[in-house]
């Protein structure tokens, strides 16, 4: 079974230094919405590249923060945790034992932190 992070569980992750949030919409998605908020903007089609191939210092400078290892929390989210899901598979199959996803994604993330900036 897929490691999830549900709505609560994310606004704690998004205060925690050590946990990757990434955002693997497409960078038309964002120019659209915004990123989710704590993470950075790797797109679907590039998480692998970068995590295997950036030095670490390739990464820092790219997203500001520390490239991950393999035992580091990392929480992929998407539109509406179908993309996540697959890319948490993936990298967990690849040695990534803290990958999560986000599976409400950024629809649910819109609608549930609208309520709570009112
Ligand atoms: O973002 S999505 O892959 O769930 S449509």
């Amino acid at each position: 079974m897929a490691l999830e992070v549900n709505y609560e569980q994310l606004l704690e992750e998004q205060k925690e230094p050590n946990t990757l949030i990434v955002d693997i919409r497409e960078p038309s998605e964002i120019s659209e919405t915004g990123a989710l908020p704590g993470s950075i903007h790797i797109p679907m089609g590039d998480v692998r590249n970068v995590f295997e191939n950036f030095s670490e210092e390739e990464f820092q400078e790219k997203y500001g923060k520390p490239k991950p290892t393999t035992d580091t929390k990392i929480i992929f989210s998407c539109r509406s945790g179908k993309r996540s899901m697959s890319m948490q598979q993936t990298m967990q199959k690849l040695g990534y034992t803290q990958a999560h996803h986000y599976p409400g994604g950024w629809l649910e993330w819109e609608e549930k932190s609208a309520g709570r900036r009112k």
